[in-house]
Order: structure tokens, then sequence, then C-alpha cells
């Protein structure tokens, strides 16, 4: 079990999150979205739709004007030991896997967030090994990551936030800049993660691969939410929203399906 994550709370719970930027710009407008323990859910929406806005949310980076967020029972707050603990319950994946690896070689980035924890040795090694082996990159642990073609990079960056053995894993866009291939194979690797899963994505067939659940963001506030085959099946309320699938959509008949 996640040391400190109550079993019984959801993984994610916002409540009424209401955020205006400095500027005075309303970006969410009073957001309420649980998410319970293993859920893979597709956060979609049109550009300047307040999914970053909310995804910043999650690991205390911007604090709500209103309203309140929890992670595995634990209330984001200001205070910076329960900062510390959000921020290891909540993984981020940026979609440029070069903000996340910085240091010489695969493995050192893997370790550098346990190491921060307090890890050493082997316990340390250990968190290395189950991460590198989670995306299927332990043959690369001693390469440069600029060595590293973009798909392997931003399979290094989900290792080094699974490393935290995060409570929820988010992914900003993950599929963006993959070959079919390499695309195919994040797929295969997120399906398999026993983590709870909230993806930002304007990839439609990403989105009913991954994920049973997808809610759409517009204007700052959700707009819809139930199960992917149903939101993706329904063409003016994509439409209205500014989401487009990239061929005719069959519920029944999956686009791409992954082929494992
Ligand atoms: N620093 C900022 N100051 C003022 N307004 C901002 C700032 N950052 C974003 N916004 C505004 O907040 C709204 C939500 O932006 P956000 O980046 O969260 O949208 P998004 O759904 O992630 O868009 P995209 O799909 O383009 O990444 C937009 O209207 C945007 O212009």
């Amino acid at each position: 079990m996640i040391r400190g994550v109550q079993p019984t709370a959801p993984s994610l719970d916002v409540r009424g999150v209401r955020y205006a930027y400095p500027d005075g710009h309303l970006a969410l407008h009073g957001v309420d979205l649980t998410v319970a323990r293993g859920e893979r859910v597709a956060l979609l929406g049109p550009n300047g739709a307040g999914k970053t806005t909310l995804v910043l949310h999650l690991n205390g980076i911007l604090t709500a004007t209103e309203g309140s967020i929890a992670v595995g029972g634990l209330t984001v707050g200001p205070d910076r030991s329960t900062l510390a603990e959000i921020r290891r319950r909540v993984g981020i994946v940026f979609q440029d896997p070069d903000d996340q690896l910085f240091l010489p070689t695969v493995a050192e980035d893997v370790a550098f967030g346990p190491a921060n924890l307090g890890l050493r040795g082997a316990e340390l090694a250990a968190r290395v090994d189950e991460a590198l082996a989670a995306v299927g990159m332990s043959e690369h642990r001693d390469r440069a990551p600029h060595h590293l073609s973009f798909g392997q990079r931003r399979r290094v960056a989900v290792a080094t936030v699974l490393a935290m053995r995060p409570e929820i894993l988010v992914l900003d866009e993950p599929s963006s800049n993959l070959d079919p291939a390499a695309r195919r194979e994040l797929a295969v690797i997120l399906r398999g993660l026993p983590v709870t899963l909230l993806m930002v994505t304007h990839d439609l067939p990403y989105a009913f691969e991954l994920c049973d659940r997808s809610v759409i963001l517009d204007g700052g506030r959700i707009v819809a939410d139930g199960p992917t085959p149903e939101i993706l099946g329904d063409e003016p309320l994509l439409a209205r929203h500014r989401l487009e699938l990239p061929y005719p959509f069959s519920p029944t008949l999956p686009p791409a399906p992954v082929r494992e």
C-alpha cells in the first residue's frame, strides 16, 4: 500500500476549483472531478480550455483561488511537508522529456527523485531497476539521455516519475511527436502500469485506446464526463468543443487497436 494514502479515499478529489491568473483571467470556473484508484481518465478539450491550469493545481504549482484538491485523502496545502508529499504522490510527465532529464545517465536521472526522498543503497537501486523495467528501458540505464531517441526519452521521463511510486500519474500529451511504433509501444506500457492515470491529450484515438473514461474541459468548466466510447461517439458534443476524430468512429470498432 502507498505510504500515508487512505485506501478508501479516491486518488483524486477536486472540489469547486476556481482559479484566476494574476492578470485576472479566470481560467477555471469551479471544477469538480473525482478519480477512483486505478482509473484511467482522459482529459480532453480545445486549446485554452484550462487543462494545463488544472494539472498545475494537482501538485500545488498553482493554488486554487477557491475550492480544494485532495490526493489519496491528503488535501493539497501550502505547508512544505504537505507539498512535498503531494509532489511525491502526483507524478507529472510533461510534454517535453528534456524538461525532466538533466543528468549524465538514464539511471542517475531515474534515481534523482527517490534519492531526494532520502533513499540510498539497495533500496534506491531497486526503485531505479523497477522503474526502468516498467518502461522497458533497463538495457539503456548507463546511456546518456541525449543519445536516446525522442520516444526512449519520453519513456525515461515516465520512469523518473514512476520511481517515486506515485499515487497518480499525470501525462501531458504523451503521444505527441512519437512515430506510430513508439506511440503504440508507449500505449502498451501505460496500460500495464498499476497506477491511477490522468492523461491530457488532443489524440482522441489514444484516449480511446487507454482510458475507459473521458472528461471534456472547455472554458474552464467540465462539460462532459463519461465512458470514452460514448464521449467519442457523440459527434455533436465533440464538434461543440472543437474536438475531432481523425476518421469515422465506431464505439464497437476500436480505432487503431493496440497490439500487445
Ligand atoms: N500565465 C497566464 N496568465 C494569464 N492567463 C493565462 C496564463 N496561462 C494560461 N492562461 C489562460 O488560461 C486559459 C487556460 O489555459 P491552459 O493553458 O490551461 O489551457 P489548455 O487547455 O492547457 O490549452 P492547450 O491545449 O493549448 O495546452 C487560457 O485562456 C489561457 O490564455
